[in-house]
């Protein structure tokens, strides 16, 4: 399958992918970051997957979340008849589930389940054992019952049943994980447990602020954003995936299924502005914990409870989507300095303030002790938000987001009347504001460069107005847009985060990679920004036609081969999504 032909199921402590094909490919219990159950994501059906679909068909006729919800639909129209499969995952209690209700519309329907279970990525075959009507597989510390409506017959390391649905009949399969030490999971009522998962996604929608021509887009990235929300601390996951290459065959593979500081506070701050204050809250208390300590411990990601160790390794057992190798878990950029996550955070903390979540005082005190950190720390080379594997670089955008630090710190100040070097940190940020207009600069060609002195754009410093650095009006700023759209940008319009090319090779790694979603969204709210609305709208519309049949978009676009690439869904692409459907308005 292509990346475009997954959906998202959820129940927002992890996440499953479910094909076109009606085959859940990708799912990780018990949450995001745990070993997959089924991974065929990564491989083929024999590294573990879930396909329920009607004889004679490849893929579903049509699929549809069910209206604002994260319950998905998949209809299967044959010769015969008509049958739904309605896929979800009901919001937890206990256990992890996975149900798919398989539906009889119209006529009469021959309908498959086939299931392969595969324990830690792929590796381990299970156990299946027939208990009280149901199946079990164990294998190390996991084990799942699958509480099914028709016989499974096992044979060749797999369970299968065909079985007739009729217009009205209701077939639902469940299947649900525990530690494999622990007693087996209570049986549930699927279809109750249907309205429930219904309502909880509807209600929570209601609560929002979503109005205007970009409503369902919005609405649609506002429930991603949600599903790749780790309840029980507040945390937020990249992506639900790992691995899925940024460049088709390539080795640009790499785990999202942690929380980024930076990713998450620009999702917060997209929940916010809609309305949603419960989230913004608990990310905030999961960011206080989760950096609790020594300012120059911080980390720029971390597990989803808060964990600080994510090493990195590669799963040498899998195939790797299209070949794409290494499949890899953990991420050592993990341990990089990326001076622009500080900037993210502070800023993040005062437009939670802003947004009507009480001042705190232990906030405060972060703030202040990451303004310890940069007062001595800023000059520093870093990694950047790029993540680069070089060497470090003085990379523009870490800089002006050393300042948005120092500018959010004093308006925080003014906003909450609390007390600190104010005067000092005033005369900080004129002089990075002068340092990055001087270095980070190119008079000649007037526009920002990716890093002091070089001759490099970066899609990055898209965001110089949209974080206040300069207003949309100045020539440096248009100088800038104008020069990323004539050389940083594909034919097709949308942007490179920056250039691969060989002379290039700021990231260290080899090969190309597609669009950066993020950016080209970026660029569409600058202009937008610029008064442009006209231009901006039209990128937008563009964009919003990447996106899959269900709405949802990975990290990047490979223009030239037509697909998404990339983790998948990606909150980075989902957020300026939002905040761009918002500068257009
Ligand atoms: O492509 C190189 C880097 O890719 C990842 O980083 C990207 O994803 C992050 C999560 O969305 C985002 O915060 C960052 O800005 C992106 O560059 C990967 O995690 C890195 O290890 C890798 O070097």
């Amino acid at each position: 399958m292509r990346i475009e032909d997954y959906a998202l199921i959820g129940d927002m402590q992890s996440a499953a992918l479910v094909g076109r094909d009606g085959s859940v490919d990708w799912l990780c219990l018990p949450r995001f970051d745990s070993p997959a159950c089924f991974a065929a994501l990564l491989g083929n059906q024999r590294h573990g997957a879930w396909r329920v679909w009607a004889s004679g068909m490849e893929t579903a006729s049509s699929r549809r979340y069910w209206g604002d919800t994260l319950v998905l639909e998949s209809t299967w129209d044959t010769p015969t008849g008509t049958a739904r499969v309605i896929d979800f995952m009901p919001v937890r209690h206990e256990h992890p589930r996975l149900v798919r209700v398989v539906e009889g519309v119209a006529g009469s329907v021959e309908m498959n389940c086939e299931i392969r279970i595969r324990f830690d990525y792929g590796r381990i075959v299970p156990w299946m054992r027939r208990r009280d009507g149901s199946l079990q597989a164990v294998g190390g510390p996991d084990s799942v019952w699958i509480h099914s409506p028709v016989h499974l017959h096992g044979s060749d390391y797999r369970h299968k049943g065909t079985f007739r649905v009729e217009a009205g009949d209701k077939l639902p399969f469940v299947f649900s994980w525990h530690p494999s030490h622990a007693p087996a999971p209570p049986m549930i009522d699927p279809l109750d447990e249907l309205d429930y998962t219904r309502e909880i996604w509807e209600d929570w929608v209601s609560t929002g602020t979503h109005t205007g021509q970009w409503r369902d887009a919005v609405v649609r990235s506002m429930i991603t954003l949600k599903g790749l929300t780790y309840a029980p601390t507040g945390g937020i996951v990249a992506a639900a995936t790992t691995s899925l290459p940024e460049d088709l065959g390539g080795v640009r593979n790499w785990d999202y299924r942690f929380c980024w500081l930076r990713d998450a506070s620009m999702t917060l701050d997209a929940l916010l502005t809609s309305g949603y204050i419960e989230e913004a809250k608990a990310w905030r208390e999961w960011l206080l914990r989760a950096i609790a300590g020594r300012p120059q411990d911080l980390q720029i990601m971390y597990g989803v409870a808060g964990e600080r160790r994510l090493p990195e390794m590669t799963l040498d057992w899998l195939p790797g989507y299209e070949n794409s190798l290494p499949a890899r878990i953990g991420n050592s950029a993990a341990n990089q300095l990326q001076l622009d996550v500080y900037g993210e955070v502070v800023n993040s903390l005062y437009q939670a303030g802003q947004g009507g979540l009480h001042p705190d005082d232990h906030a405060w005190k972060l703030t202040r002790k990451m303004m310890d950190f940069l007062e001595t720390g800023w000059q520093q080379p870093d990694e950047g938000l790029w993540e680069v594997r070089g060497p470090r670089r003085q990379f523009t955008h870490s800089k002006v987001m050393v300042w948005v630090a120092c500018d959010r710190v004093i308006r925080t100040m003014e906003a909450q009347r609390r007390s600190g070097p104010i005067d000092r940190w005033k005369a900080l940020r004129e002089e990075i504001h002068k340092e990055v207009c001087e270095k980070g600069y190119d008079p000649e060609r007037n526009t920002f460069t990716q890093s002091y002195g070089s001759q490099e754009l970066d899609a990055a410093t898209l965001l110089i107005p949209t974080m206040g650095f300069l207003p949309p009006d100045d020539h440096r700023v248009i100088g800038t847009i104008n020069a990323i759209e004539r050389e940083l940008t594909t034919p097709e319009g949308f942007v490179l985060r920056y250039s691969t090319s060989e002379h290039n090779a700021v990231d260290g790694l080899p090969g190309r990679e597609g669009a950066f979603l993020a950016c080209s969204f970026w660029l569409a709210e600058a202009k937008a920004r610029m008064g442009l609305r006209k231009e901006a709208c039209d990128l937008f519309r563009r964009l919003l036609d990447l996106r899959n049949d269900v709405g949802l978009l990975s990290e990047e676009y490979d223009p030239v081969q037509g697909r998404l690439v990339g983790n998948f869904p990606q909150a980075f692409s989902h957020v300026p999504l939002i905040h761009a459907a918002q500068a257009i308005g």
